[in-house]
């Protein structure tokens, strides 16, 4: 059995990883932790999601239980994702981290601690989005140098806090990658007023905020007479839920080092 504690268990997508937790063979619910002060400490988690008793209260510190567990996951912030690697490097614990929105020296921080310990990061923990960025490379080898505008748009409910998302990013870069441009300089994050036409290597990102989006991702490629897109749509958190229990699962028998669900799908060319 893989104990697996869940930081952020109160939040959308900790809810959902509950859940998953609790439905998938050779996972345990080791810990479900939640902000200091909040009223759910002392809950029972499977009651919290309408499961049903589950026997594991909800807790307020990842640091009373990490001893006890063998793998965090962690959907929360930045700000907490850095605390919970740096708990888990310490004792010597795996982790996967579903949080987006890093900054680049926090990106840097976690490739270091990711020497000690097994670490999955990924922005989409789905199997779909996972293999549309090795549809997205192939096309964009393909396409790019043959006069394609590429374009990334993606929507996403009212709530979230981070643009673009991360899996635009991520895709962003895997087409920038397999046709050898650099998002950091070719990528085109918001365009107003008179900004002139698009140059011919631009990546443009659009966002949509909206309602209940679960999450929605397009890749166009387009040129006079024709486009074509690549589109992921998720409409479920449970299919993010779902992979970050199988990377949990999957890290917990890894050796130290940063890995992502290419690595855990087997899908890495
Ligand atoms: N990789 C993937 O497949 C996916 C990634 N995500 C990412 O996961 C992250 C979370 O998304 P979502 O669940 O929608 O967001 P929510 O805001 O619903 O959940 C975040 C949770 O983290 C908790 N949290 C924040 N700070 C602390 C703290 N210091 N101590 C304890 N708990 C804390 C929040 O508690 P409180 O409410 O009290 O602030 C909240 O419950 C985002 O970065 C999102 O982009 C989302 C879906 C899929
Ligand atoms: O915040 C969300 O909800 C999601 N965030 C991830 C991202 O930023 O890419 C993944 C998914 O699309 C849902």
């Amino acid at each position: 059995m893989t104990r697996i504690a869940i930081l952020g268990a109160a939040g959308r997508m900790g809810r959902m990883l509950a859940q998953a937790t609790l439905q998938t063979d050779g996972a345990e619910l080791g810990a479900a932790i939640v902000r200091p002060g909040s009223s759910l400490i002392g809950a029972d988690v499977g009651e919290l999601i309408g499961a049903g008793k589950c026997g594991v209260a909800v807790t307020d510190s990842l640091d009373k239980v990490i001893d006890a567990i063998d793998v965090v996951i962690d959907f929360t912030t930045p700000a907490l994702t850095e605390q919970a690697v740096a708990l888990c490097k310490a004792h010597g614990k795996a982790i996967v981290i579903g949080t987006t929105g890093l900054d680049e020296a926090q990106e840097k921080t976690l490739g270091e601690q990711a020497k000690a310990v097994p670490v999955v990061y990924a922005a989409n923990m789905s199997t779909g989005v996972n293999l549309s960025l090795n549809l997205l490379a192939t096309a964009a080898r393909a396409l790019a140098d043959a006069g394609y505008d590429i374009e990334v748009i993606e929507a996403h409910h009212r709530h979230k806090v981070d643009a673009p998302s991360g899996t635009a990013l991520m895709m962003g870069r895997a087409v920038a990658e397999a046709c050898g441009r650099d998002l950091r300089t070719q990528g085109v994050f918001s365009r107003e007023g008179r900004c002139g036409p698009r140059t011919d290597d631009e990546i443009g990102f659009s966002v949509v905020r909206a309602g209940d989006i679960v999450g929605e991702h397009t890749v166009m490629f387009a040129t006079e007479g024709e486009r074509i897109e690549i589109t992921h749509k998720a409409s479920s958190r449970m299919t993010f839920a779902n992979g970050a229990v199988r990377a949990a699962l999957w890290v917990a028998q890894a050796q130290p080092g940063l890995y992502d669900m290419q690595d855990v799908l087997g899908l890495r060319d």
